[in-house]
């Protein structure tokens, strides 16, 4: 993995930026794998403010809340509306559908969707357990889109975005690890001292199931830039 520690969010998301732009300056980036929360925000920011053109482009997320509607402020299509899309038109924006209940049916296509769009470019938050998409410690390094029971330091760390916890839904569905592993290229990015600890273990740990973003340590081409406070136990 290669690490580039960053002052803070705004340097992080200018870095993240240029990586992007270089590597769609060589015509080969189709597909942007694209993530929610609020780490990515200043990235988007950057994406947003340049004459990048993602018109001939697809983007696939990594996750959504099941039972939101894309309308629902809370949604993560909402979010991506909000930060990326609505400034920046692709060709299509690809994300799990919250309102399909038949788990099963809506991950299998799901899978489909990312078979047919291989990503080029994948964009990762890190939760506070070291999650990556929805994919809670615990998940197979081997798993495909699935329904996700959120853990409770997930629901209460994603609280702060919601009016009170019970509105947090329970489940999301979640490309899977195995997936986020076929990118050609990963990009983490962790900003602040609650993420320390993860990324930690995410980089000098072990590779176990029980820190999903340690998975990452087995692919070839992985950048993590993180700030003072994210990297403050690294070596
Ligand atoms: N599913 C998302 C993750 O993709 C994200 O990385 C994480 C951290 O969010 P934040 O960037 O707001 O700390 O939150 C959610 O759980």
């Amino acid at each position: 993995m290669k690490i580039i520690k960053v002052k803070d969010s705004v340097e992080g998301g200018k870095k993240a930026f240029e990586i992007i732009k270089e590597e769609m300056a060589t015509g080969n980036v189709k597909t942007l794998g694209l993530a929610t929360g609020s780490t990515p925000e200043t990235l988007y920011k950057e994406l947003v403010a340049s004459d990048l053109d993602f018109t001939n482009m697809n983007s696939v997320n990594l996750d959504e809340y099941v039972g939101l509607e894309s309308t629902n402020d809370q949604s993560y299509h909402y979010f991506m509306k909000k930060h990326l899309f609505n400034e920046k038109p692709f060709n299509h924006n690809y994300l799990p559908d919250g309102t399909v209940t038949d788990g099963k049916k809506e991950c299998e296509r799901y899978d489909q969707i990312i078979a047919e769009n291989p990503i080029d470019i994948q964009i990762l938050g890190i939760g506070e357990n070291g999650h990556i998409g929805f994919n809670e410690p615990g998940a197979s390094f081997e798993g495909t889109t699935s329904e996700v029971e959120l853990t409770e330091s997930t629901i209460e760390a994603n609280s702060r975005n919601f009016a009170k916890k019970e509105d947090v839904p329970t489940h999301a569905y979640s490309m899977g690890i195995k997936s986020i592993l076929q990118a050609k290229k990963i990009i983490l990015l962790a900003y602040g001292p609650k993420k320390a600890e993860a990324i930690l273990n995410t980089i000098e740990g072990p590779m176990t199931e029980a820190v999903p973003a340690s998975a990452l340590q087995s692919h070839s081409d992985v950048i993590v830039i993180v700030d003072e406070a994210a990297a403050k136990d690294l070596k």
